[in-house]
Parts: structure tokens; sequence; C-alpha cells
């Protein structure tokens, strides 16, 4: 069987480059094409020569049906409005959906959800093997220690990134609440600001670090008098999430339509 052709949206993004590089030295799959945002620089042109290289017949496009229809999977780190557009798309031509992006709202996951009822989509808000790993040991801390211990979020990136908190805060968030057996929607506290009053027992606080080049931190911090666990994860270089995306874009071939995510992929459950 031929390798799956994968399109890579957003192309020029940080996340997108990385997964382009990888995808074009990789024997398990080939680029069969990239999108770009409506009107950007590089549609039209082929990559390489777009990238300042020779040309190496991988199509830019602002057109995306024009490539999602010839591949077996789309791998999407871009925006919301973009990523819930490609759901649709990729729903009507039965092309696997491999979902980065964050900051999604109640809304947009919403439609992907429907979009999923026909399409095969895998979402997460960090692909990591490491992160995925720590939702698990956050859960299960979760439900070994009751609500003295105060659960805190606290996770730091880079200066252009334009959503808090992050996807992969509100992973870890949710699964600690998971574990404490209550809904994070009834418990979360973002961003504290002036007389907040004495933290509510049972909260689960978020705060968010923006600056340079951090690729992506998150630290679980459970306190009580007299002793602080600190669950940590450090990513310093985005290949660890764009590994994660190829193997899911993989793994998702002959899956049948539906919601899926990391766990799923990584065989966590
Ligand atoms: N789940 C995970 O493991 C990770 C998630 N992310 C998330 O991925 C998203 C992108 O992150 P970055 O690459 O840092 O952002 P970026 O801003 O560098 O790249 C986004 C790209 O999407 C393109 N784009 C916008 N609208 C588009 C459209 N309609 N069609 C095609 N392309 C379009 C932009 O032109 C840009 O090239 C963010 O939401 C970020 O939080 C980032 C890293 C890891
Ligand atoms: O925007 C980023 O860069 C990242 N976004 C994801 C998130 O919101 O958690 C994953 C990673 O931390 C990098």
């Amino acid at each position: 069987m031929d390798a799956p052709g994968i399109v890579v949206m957003g192309g020029s993004g940080r996340m997108g480059r990385m997964l382009c590089d990888l995808i074009l030295t990789s024997d398990d799959m080939h680029l069969a094409g990239v999108t770009e945002a409506p009107g950007h620089a590089w549609a039209g042109q082929d990559l390489g020569t777009a990238t300042g290289g020779a040309p190496n017949g991988v199509p830019v496009t602002d057109d995306p049906i024009s490539v999602v229809a010839r591949a077996q999977a789309v791998i999407d780190f871009t925006t919301p409005a973009a990523t819930v557009a490609m759901a649709d798309l990729c729903a009507q031509v039965g092309t696997v959906h491999v979902i980065g992006t964050t900051g999604l709202s109640a809304d947009d996951i919403a439609a992907l959800d429907r979009a999923a009822q026909t399409a095969t989509i895998i979402r997460a808000g960090n692909m990591s093997l490491g992160v995925n790993l720590l939702t698990q040991l956050v859960r299960q801390v979760a439900a070994s220690l009751d609500d003295y211990y105060d659960i805190e979020v606290i996770e730091a990136h880079h200066r252009h990134k334009v959503d808090a908190p992050s996807g992969t805060a509100l992973m870890l968030g949710e699964a600690a609440a998971e574990g404490r057996g209550v809904s994070l929607d009834d418990v979360s506290d973002r961003g504290r600001d002036g007389i907040t009053g004495a933290r509510e027992r049972g909260a689960i606080g978020f705060h968010a670090i923006r600056g340079g080049d951090i690729v992506g931190e998150h630290d679980v911090v459970f306190a009580a008098d007299g002793e602080r666990i600190v669950l940590r994860h450090v990513a310093s270089d985005r290949s660890v999430f764009a590994r994660g995306a190829l193997k899911a874009a993989l793994w998702g071939q002959g899956k049948p339509p539906g919601s899926y995510d990391m766990l799923d992929v990584l065989g966590m459950r």
C-alpha cells in the first residue's frame, strides 16, 4: 500500500514548518499539500520555492478542497475558525482530521463533535507523549488527595501565543477535576487579580506566563499546609508535538468516524 498522503494546514506557522520538515524526510507518509490562510503570500507557490529552496512539487494553496480530497489525513495547528471549517470539509470527503489547535470555544467544540459523526477526528491540546502521560499522573494524584490540597496549574509560553489558559493547562485541569470527581467548569478559578478574597476550598486555579521563546512549560501544584507536590512537564522542542500529530495521522487510518484523543492513539486509556 502507498504511504498515506498528508496535508499540513498553516504550513508557514511554527508548527506547520516543523510538520512539513518531518513529513518530507519520512518514509511512512508523503506531503500531499500545504494550505495557508486566504491571500497568504505562499498561496499558489510550490513549497520548496516558498521556503527559499528548489521546487519540491508540493503545492501550497488557500483553496483546501483542491488538496484535501486527494489526501488521507489533514494535520491542523491553526486557528479555531480555520479548524471548524476544515472539520466540515474532512467530514464531506472522508479525510482523517488531526487537530492541535487550541483556544476553541464551547461552540467550536460542539461543531467539531457534529463533524465527528461522519469524520475521524483526533484532537488534543497537547500531542506530546509526556503531557499525555502527565494527565494520567495528575488524575491519580488528585484522586488520592482530598481538597485540603489546593490545586493550581501554572503554564508558560512564548510571546506570540494568543490563547490562555493553554490547551495543555485545560487538559491538566480536566484531569485534576476528574480525579476529584468534580466538573472543571464548577471549580475553575482563572487569573486572580485585585481583592479576590481568600482561596475557595476545592478551586482549581490557572495562571499564564507569556514571554520570549518559551516552547511550553506546565506545573500542576498540589499545595497543603506543610508540603507541596509539583508535577511538571517542560517541552524544549516543538518536534514532540509534531511527532505526536504524525503518529495520530497514521493511527487514524481506517478508524471509524468519531472523536478521539491522544490517549486513544497512545493506547493509554
Ligand atoms: N496540541 C498541541 O500539541 C499544540 C498545539 N498548538 C496550537 O496550534 C496552534 C498554532 O500554533 P503555532 O504554529 O504556534 O501558530 P502560528 O501562528 O505560528 O501558525 C498558524 C498558521 O495557521 C495559518 N492559518 C490561519 N488561518 C488559516 C486557514 N484558514 N487555513 C490554513 N492556514 C491558516 C497561519 O497563516 C499560520 O501560518 C495554536 O492554537 C497553538 O496553541 C501549538 C503547539 C502544540
Ligand atoms: O501555542 C503553543 O505554542 C502551544 N500550544 C499548546 C497549548 O496551548 O497547550 C501546546 C503547547 O504547550 C504549545
